[in-house]
């Protein structure tokens, strides 16, 4: 990548790695190469469905300024793509394998580089962005390890005919990501996809353009054929164009559920399978007899990662009555602890939002949640870092209510941002029938050291994705995904090779045809 004047460049031909790590600060970084990623090389999109702006959310600087991908530009991505995917497709599994490898290995000796980026442009810390790229390399290692033992099954039938069935992958497979975890997302959804044989077009959000093309540079490195995994970048124009296009075979969805809807509604009209990874308002169960160090360490994991914004937090935190006042002056403390700032620091465990209209409305459900009568223990106003040059970021302090009621607009709703809501129950009957009362079915956690109840309580949840004692940890052997609204479809794990290939049954006669006319 290509950075402006006094700063240095970050194309993967230098390997003054080191040295340009140390010229990246926080108020410096822009990008004015081209953004989209066609035929293994970046490109100016053919043509255009409007202009974008990505911003560092840490100073609330321009980084990019850049052109959203139109039909025309989607379409060469498409037949780029299509080209590779025949070449690819033929290979074995193990030779996918050696080359995922390959690019893992990559991932992982570029790790701060690619993270670094990822906290400019997203606004996380440092030191969350560090744990994100290590799920990436793990992801593209985990499918590798998939890619030479795809197989199908060999099937006796009468009389010595016999019949077998083969995975192949679907073809060209679309991911459309979030903003909160940019790079890791296009992660998890390219590299099962590519280790089942498939090709992948790649939309990020306009909010987070810019560490997918690191991404594509590095499967090209690895040694991917050209155009078998391309970048196109905007916003729903460039998204649709991608879902409705005719040798699309699947979209991988990462995003709200509103937008959920419309790809599969234009998924729909073309017979697209599609994996929708939605939003959720996942409750997170405290009972009296818990190790309460953990689950206090447990609700910051539940809510405050990437600044709250994360699809599977538990945000609706149960605690049993006995507990309630010693768990919350302990959460409250340990929250009031958390270091806001420049997220490049090493220290700084919470940056800034992603933007300011996400902020503003973030701080909306908080005044929204006084209203109607939450008591606001720590947090949930602005912060200005003293630092002159983080003057106009998007900082706000990490929010904890109380009093909340499971009728309240900030326990029903996702607000994607650090606000905790604590409620009190009784007994286990009673908060699990609060707990599934919602539309969403994402995640859910329960800490307690009753491991009879433990297990008794995740048969109970209506959630896809269950913690006992901890939250939002995600080994890339367990597969995520949700139930309800939250969507379907699965990403990590050995199931997700059956979203992104299609059977083929061949039933051989080894006798004569016994025709019935
Ligand atoms: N379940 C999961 O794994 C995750 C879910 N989310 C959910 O995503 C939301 C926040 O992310 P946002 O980026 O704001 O979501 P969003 O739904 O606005 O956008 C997601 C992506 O879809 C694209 N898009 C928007 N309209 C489209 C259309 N009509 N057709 C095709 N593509 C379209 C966007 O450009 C972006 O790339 C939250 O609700 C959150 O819960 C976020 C991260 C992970
Ligand atoms: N590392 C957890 C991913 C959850 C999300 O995409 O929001």
């Amino acid at each position: 990548m290509l950075l402006k004047a006094g700063v240095a460049a970050f194309s993967p031909l230098l390997r003054t790695f080191p040295a340009r790590l140390a010229a990246m600060s926080t108020g410096t970084f822009t990008v004015s190469q081209p953004l989209n990623y066609r035929g293994g090389a970046r490109v100016e999109p053919a043509d255009s469905s409007g202009t974008e702006k990505a911003f560092e959310p840490a100073t609330g600087r321009v980084i990019a300024t850049f052109t959203c991908s139109g039909e025309k530009e989607v379409n060469l991505a498409v037949e780029s793509a299509k080209a590779a995917f025949k070449i690819w497709s033929k290979k074995s599994g193990m030779e996918r394998s050696r080359i995922l490898l390959e690019a893992a290995r990559i991932i992982r000796e570029r790790k701060d580089e690619i993270a670094t980026v990822e906290t400019i442009n997203n606004g996380k810390s440092i030191f969350e962005a560090h744990l994100d790229i290590d799920s990436c390399w793990q992801n593209l290692e985990y499918y590798a390890g998939l890619a030479g033992s795809m197989a199908g099954e060999h099937i006796q039938l009468q009389g010595g005919s016999f019949g077998y069935s083969r995975r192949e992958p679907l073809g060209v497979c679309v991911g459309i990501g979030a903003w909160n975890y940019p790079f890791q997302i296009a992660c998890w959804k390219s590299a099962p996809a590519l280790a089942c044989g498939n090709a992948m077009i790649f939309k990020p959000s306009p909010f987070t353009p810019v560490s997918v093309l690191l991404l594509a540079e590095i499967y090209t490195e690895a040694g991917v054929p050209p155009g078998l995994f391309n970048v196109v970048q905007g916003g729903a124009a460039t998204g649709q164009f991608l879902c409705q296009h005719p040798d699309v075979a699947k979209v991988s969805f990462t995003g709200s559920v509103p937008t959920g809807v419309k790809i599969m509604e234009l998924s729909a009209k073309g017979i697209k399978p599609v994996t929708l990874e939605l939003g959720g308002k996942s409750p997170l169960i405290i009972f009296s007899d818990c190790n309460m160090e953990n689950a206090v360490k447990g609700a910051l994991m539940a809510n405050f990662l990437t600044q709250g914004q994360v699809c599977c937090n538990g945000t609706r935190v149960f605690v049993q009555k006995e507990i309630l006042e010693k768990f919350t002056e302990e959460v409250v403390k340990q929250t009031q602890k958390i270091k806001i700032g420049d997220p490049l620091l090493k220290d700084t465990r919470m940056g800034p939002l992603i933007n300011r209209p996400h902020l503003e409305r973030v701080l909306g459900f908080v005044k929204l949640a006084k209203e109607q009568g939450a008591k606001v223990l720590c947090g949930g106003d602005l912060f200005v870092p003293e630092d002159p040059k983080l003057k106009d970021g998007y900082y706000m302090r990490p929010c904890v209510l109380t009093n909340c009621r499971d009728d309240m607009t900030c326990v029903k709703e996702e607000i994607f941002g650090p606000v905790m809501s604590v409620l009190s129950f009784d007994s286990e009957a009673e908060v699990l029938e609060r707990a599934n009362d919602t539309t969403f079915g994402l995640a859910a956690g329960v800490f307690t050291r009753d491991i009879q109840r433990a297990h008794r309580v995740v048969a109970e949840l209506q959630a896809g994705m269950c913690f006992i004692n901890n939250y939002n940890v995600s080994p890339v052997e367990l597969p995520f995904g949700g139930y309800k609204k939250s969507g379907f479809g699965r990403e990590n794990g050995r199931v997700t090779i059956e979203y992104y290939s299609q059977l083929k049954t061949v039933c051989v006669e080894m006798g004569d045809v016994e025709s019935v006319f």
